[in-house]
């Protein structure tokens, strides 16, 4: 981890202004890409992974806004905010600009593949004719070199036959080969950092799992880093080197993937860990998560998951917690937004547990709009005192190392 990352993404909020109100879809989420890395979102529908995978590329569409945060590609800046002289926020001027953007930095440093594939290739083109193109005008090749190399992608992705397969239209191909195929054009342009929204979510088990093998094999070749979008924890333990569990639009846990499965330290995590289906487990021990992901519009106040959560106590109802570190491994920080971690400090011990159902779905959207009724704990700040604790000392920034389970 001694290097600079690839990708900072740090305190990034991306927000839908709709006539219901405003969604806050992405509400400061931080984490790094390095090199040669699979970093994995994963979480719920409606956590917002396709929100971050698509604010990373500046390509939130209206009413959606990416609003706050920091996003830095090798040194640049996609995104950045500054105060003017008014005091009013406006685009940092190392803000790359759109052009920049859409002719250096997309497809060619960091691409994308969707979920489905039928909209990412056009139906009327052939396969192989799609892909040529698409490697004629990003690398700026001669047609006939680029045919060439489109054939070499489409074998190197396990395309049989591929110079045959080159004449095909799309609907010839089954799902997984056309996965394949977007694989292929993603890594065309040989990005650093291919953006995977969920790519084998519509396929069976085994091609998705020769998927992840195909990903796994070219991602070792090119050292080609990926951010890979899932809500299926199995992927993440196939695929991913480290993780980032999202809810409701933030970061809650994020560790490296041996360490999330072994020494999980966030609830919401062991809940889509014991919801996910094993090996050692018939499908009666398969424990559904409690209820349902409350609406991004309208969060709970406190901790976001304390609606649901089996461990939450009375001060998870009013205080929210940063994701913060809580421990070490391999080198990299295992964080975890939960405040019965010892680092939080805000009395989560002689706190009164919730009981189940009562206070915990009263709570829900009760406060949760306004953001300035919540107190916000950042490390080692108390925050019992109603927010005051955002002056409070900044001095102690160190994370309590043996701390990271709350005591019995
Ligand atoms: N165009 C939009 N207008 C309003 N709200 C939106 C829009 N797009 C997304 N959202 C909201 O943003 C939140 C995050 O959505 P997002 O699609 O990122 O979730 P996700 O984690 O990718 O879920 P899934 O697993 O279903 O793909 C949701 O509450 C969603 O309703
Ligand atoms: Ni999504």
């Amino acid at each position: 981890m001694s290097s600079e990352p690839l990708l900072r993404v740090e305190n990034l909020k991306t927000q839908f202004f709709t006539e219901t109100g405003t969604v806050r879809a992405v509400d400061g989420i931080s984490f790094e890409v390095y090199e040669g890395e699979i970093v994995g979102l994963v979480g719920e529908s409606g956590a917002g992974k396709s929100v971050a995978s698509m604010s990373l590329l500046r390509l939130v569409e209206s009413p959606g806004e990416i609003v706050g945060g920091t996003i830095e590609y090798k040194g640049e800046t996609i995104f950045d905010l500054e105060e003017g002289p008014d005091g009013e926020l406006r685009e940092h001027p190392d803000m790359l600009s759109e052009s920049e953007m859409r002719e250096r930095i997309r497809g060619r440093e960091i691409a994308v593949i969707f979920q489905d594939p039928m909209e990412s290739l056009n139906p009327v083109f052939t396969v192989g004719g799609q892909l040529r193109e698409f490697i004629e005008i990003n690398r700026e090749l001669p047609k006939d070199e680029a045919k060439a190399e489109a054939v070499r992608m489409l074998r190197e992705v396990g395309i049989p036959d591929p110079e045959d397969r080159y004449e095909e239209y799309p609907h010839q191909f089954s799902g997984g080969m056309r996965q394949r195929v977007l694989i292929a054009m993603a890594l065309a342009c040989e990005p650093n950092l291919i953006i995977a929204d969920e790519p084998t979510t519509a396929l069976d088990v085994t091609v998705e799992g020769q998927i992840l093998d195909l990903v796994d094999d070219l991602q070792d070749r090119y050292d080609t880093s990926f951010i890979w979008v899932t809500h299926d924890m199995g992927v993440v333990a196939e695929i991913c080197d480290r993780v980032n569990v999202m809810y409701l639009g933030e970061v809650v846990e994020q560790a490296p993937v041996d360490e999330l499965f072994y020494d999980t330290k966030h609830p919401y995590t062991s809940a889509l860990l014991d919801s996910m289906p094993r090996p050692d487990r018939t499908v009666d021990e398969l424990e559904p998560i409690e209820g349902v992901m409350p609406e991004a519009i309208n969060p709970p106040s406190g901790c976001r998951f304390h609606p649901r959560c089996p461990d939450a106590r009375e001060v998870c109802t009013r205080v929210h917690p940063e994701n913060l570190e809580v421990d070490q491994a391999e080198g990299y920080p295992h964080r975890a937004a939960c405040v019965k971690h010892d680092v939080f400090d805000v009395g989560y011990d002689e706190s009164v547990p919730l009981e189940k159902g009562d206070e915990a779905e009263t709570r829900v959207g009760e406060t949760g709009s306004d953001e300035n009724v919540d107190s916000t704990v950042e490390e080692g700040q108390a925050s019992t005192d109603g927010g005051k604790a955002n002056e409070a000392n900044q001095t102690n920034r160190s994370p309590n190392r043996d701390g990271g389970e709350s005591r019995p």
